[in-house]
């Protein structure tokens, strides 16, 4: 073992797998967490895409994170199962501003549901609400994204990957949750600080608002 493998110790790795329908922002926001770069053009992933990034988590823990960015069309194909496997984290995408790409997420738990119930260990599973950018735009209720996580035990995420917003924060704490490490507020508002947004954009949710948008999905 060379000195700095000593000093660091060796990396954990970890597979996450990011499901969802078909221009929910699934690809984006892998690219945005693995490259810091963002597309407006819409290309379609046929199949499956495949990003890495090592990541370090408080304690100097080094963790190589394996995105596999599932194309919106394998639903119903013989490959899904096969990519959902051995997964340790699973990404259920949608986009906020259309109301299908929400419901059609019961499908896709359903199949991972289906893949994981014989396994030992089950994956940690995280509501990912994209597109925030467009909160002008929401027809998915905060109050139903709330009330999905709540029922099936998932961890809630708000992100845009246009604008980069809590992107980095959102794959950093799956990955802690699943090493069990609990990070500090200071740690996330770090991660945040450290990985800062495109334009002017304000974090959302602003203060108090919740409770105010007015919501039909
Ligand atoms: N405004 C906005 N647009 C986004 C965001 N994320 C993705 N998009 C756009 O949405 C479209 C679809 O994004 P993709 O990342 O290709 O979607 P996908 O889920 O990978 O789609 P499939 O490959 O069909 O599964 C593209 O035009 C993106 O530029 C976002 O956070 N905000």
């Amino acid at each position: 073992m060379s000195d700095s493998e000593e000093e660091e110790g060796p990396d954990r790795q970890l597979k996450l797998v990011v499901l969802g329908d078909g221009t929910c922002g699934k690809t984006s926001l892998a690219t945005r967490f693995a490259q810091e770069t963002f597309g407006k053009q819409y290309k379609q992933t046929i199949g499956l895409d495949f990003f890495l990034k090592r990541i370090i988590l408080p304690g100097n823990l080094n963790v190589t994170l394996q995105v596999w960015d599932v194309g919106g069309q394998t639903i119903g194909g013989k490959m899904l199962d096969k990519y959902i496997y051995g997964a340790q984290g699973i990404l259920l995408v949608y986009d906020i501003t259309n109301c299908q790409s929400f419901e059609n997420l019961e499908d896709w738990y359903n199949v991972v549901k289906k893949v994981t119930e014989e396994s030992e260990t089950q994956p940690l599973v995280a509501l990912v609400g994209n597109k925030i950018d467009l909160e002008h735009m929401r027809t998915v209720k905060v109050d139903k994204h709330q009330r999905f996580c709540q029922e099936n035990n998932f961890s809630s995420h708000f992100v845009s990957a246009k604008t980069g917003d809590s992107v980095f924060l959102c794959f950093q704490r799956i990955a802690a949750d699943i090493l069990g490490i609990k990070l500090n507020k200071a740690e996330m508002e770090q991660s945040q600080q450290n990985h800062k947004m495109e334009g002017d954009h304000v974090p959302w949710p602003h203060q108090g608002e919740v409770q105010q948008l007015s919501l039909n999905c």
